[in-house]
């Protein structure tokens, strides 16, 4: 449609172009012949029409411009809130999504779960509050940095070559500013939603959640709003399309100590701390390089198989120049973050913990507890509950068809390799899509400079415009084939 409209502006363009050329070539003649008067009125009058087309023309195009740099700005205003853990500003961020709402018109409120933790929820109100509505969801935390090793400082969110640098530039502050900017175009193109349409910014995504969405997703406030389908992050993509997911692996963080007979550094024993817990380690590699192999053979996703990661390493008497060197420690612990398909064989996993990697034949002991998530919510066969990314899931097929209205392109549906939010709603039976508009961009979430480029936000927000049109419109009541039922 776009398209076509784009043409129809371009051949008006030609013609008023002609027209104006051919006004300007009659007055010369004209000038040149004497003719009469009537003549000579109707080329000016032709010419005046084409002179204020070419002014309204370049008016608009200078305000669509202007248009991008301040939703370019406005980005750059949330990405500057340090929201960085341990200590994040969420209160600024949450005054600065509450300003831009009340810009929009759209209805807010403050919601603290926890105190300190603010959950800032938003309403755009539809024509028919009785059909189930969309959520829209973002988290406002970033994880920290290491600011000397980024070219830029991480919260200047500085432009370079068109990239916008900044913690949370990727993870996922923009979709949080994408969405309602989306929401400012339609609405500046009189859209109305017929659904309502719900955003949410949430606190503490990248600690767990815990005092965030979980905490929302089981509450009354969340009951109320009769969510149909929600929208939470995705990853970029290095490539043309879009990636898209469905469901994600749990976290596992593992834990494994060993113990061990202590002695001097010159001795060769059996039964140490650090040789028990190598033997581990050896055998955690072994099993990590098999994994890696389906990925690297192309038989398995990323998120098809169990990945660990070393990410801790524990042992040793410190000395003021280091380490006691001469002396062999008695005790050792490692730490790993393994992620769980929701279709690996969990027990089994469970067994190599226990069995292969902190056997109790060499004084290993492990600690999983808490850092255990259940994978998600189960139906009564003991199947995952996955979102489906088939026709039998409306909210996919718009999405799908969406996205290509807007000239976009999708990956195949993928899960998704670490944590989001989207599991606590998954949990309570609701579709959940995870999306981020970012194609040919590098990964990096979590890393040293952190960016996204100006055009592909702006890209994304043409994006999310098509797709919550499609959501928003979306009217199942007129669905024909209940009619024949
Ligand atoms: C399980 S809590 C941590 C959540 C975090 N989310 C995104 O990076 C992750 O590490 O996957
Ligand atoms: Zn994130
Ligand atoms: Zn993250």
């Amino acid at each position: 449609m776009n398209r076509v409209l784009k043409l129809l502006n371009q051949v008006d363009h030609i013609l008023f172009g002609v027209k104006g050329i051919l006004g300007v070539c009659k007055l010369v003649d004209m000038m040149i012949r004497k003719r009469d008067f009537d003549q000579y009125l109707y080329s000016a009058l032709v010419l005046v029409v084409f002179l204020n087309h070419i002014d309204k023309t370049v008016t608009s195009s200078v305000s669509n411009v202007v248009d991008d740099e301040e939703s370019i700005s406005r980005f750059q205003h949330y990405l500057k809130i340090n929201t960085a853990h341990p200590n994040p500003k969420y209160y600024e961020a949450a005054d600065f999504i509450i300003s831009q709402a009340k810009s929009l018109s759209l209805e807010s409120q403050s919601i603290e779960f926890v105190q300190g933790k603010p959950l800032v929820l938003l309403k755009w109100p539809g024509k028919d509050s009785t059909l189930q509505s969309i959520l829209l969801n973002s988290h406002t935390d970033v994880v920290p940095v290491e600011d000397t090793k980024w070219v830029h400082p991480p919260f200047d969110a500085r432009v370079q070559n068109g990239n916008v640098y900044a913690r949370g530039s990727q993870d996922m502050k923009c979709v949080g500013l994408q969405y309602l900017e989306a929401i400012r175009k339609l609405k500046h193109s009189g859209f109305k939603p017929l659904r309502d349409v719900y955003l949410s910014f949430v606190p503490d995504e990248e600690i767990g959640g815990h005092d965030g969405a979980a905490k929302f997703a089981n509450s009354e406030v969340f009951d109320k709003m009769n969510v149909g389908i929600v929208l939470d992050e995705g990853l970029p993509s290095i490539n043309d399309k879009y990636r898209v997911f469905y469901a994600e692996r749990s976290p596992w963080w593992l834990l494994i100590k060993s113990t061990g007979a202590p002695g001097h550094g010159a001795k060769l024993y059996d039964n140490t701390a650090l040789e028990n817990l190598f033997k581990s380690i050896e055998s955690i590699r072994r099993f990590r390089g098999a994994q890696f192999d389906l990925v690297k053979a192309g038989l398995m996703a990323e998120g098809e198989v169990v990945s660990v990661n070393m990410v801790a390493l524990k042992a040793g008497t410190p000395s003021p120049t280091g380490f006691v060197m001469n002396l062999q420690p008695s005790e050792a612990e490692a730490a790993f973050d393994i992620r769980v398909p929701p279709t690996a064989d969990q027990a089994s996993l469970e067994r190599r913990i226990a069995e292969e990697w902190a056997p109790t034949s060499r004084n290993m002991t492990f600690e999983l507890g808490q850092f255990k998530q259940k994978v998600s919510a189960y139906d009564k066969f003991g199947q995952p509950v996955l979102t489906a990314t088939d026709e039998s899931n409306h909210w996919w097929s718009l999405l799908e068809g969406a996205i290509t209205e807007a000239n976009g392109k999708l990956e195949n549906p993928e899960i998704f390799p670490a944590s989001t939010d989207a599991r606590y709603f998954r949990d309570r039976g609701l579709p959940a899509i995870g999306f981020s508009p970012m194609a040919n961009t590098p990964i990096l979430l979590h890393d040293h400079n952190e960016f996204l480029n100006k055009d592909e936000y702006l890209r994304g927000i043409e994006i999310y415009e098509s797709i919550i049109k499609a959501y928003a419109s979306f009217d199942d009541t007129k669905d024909s084939s209940k009619d024949e039922l």
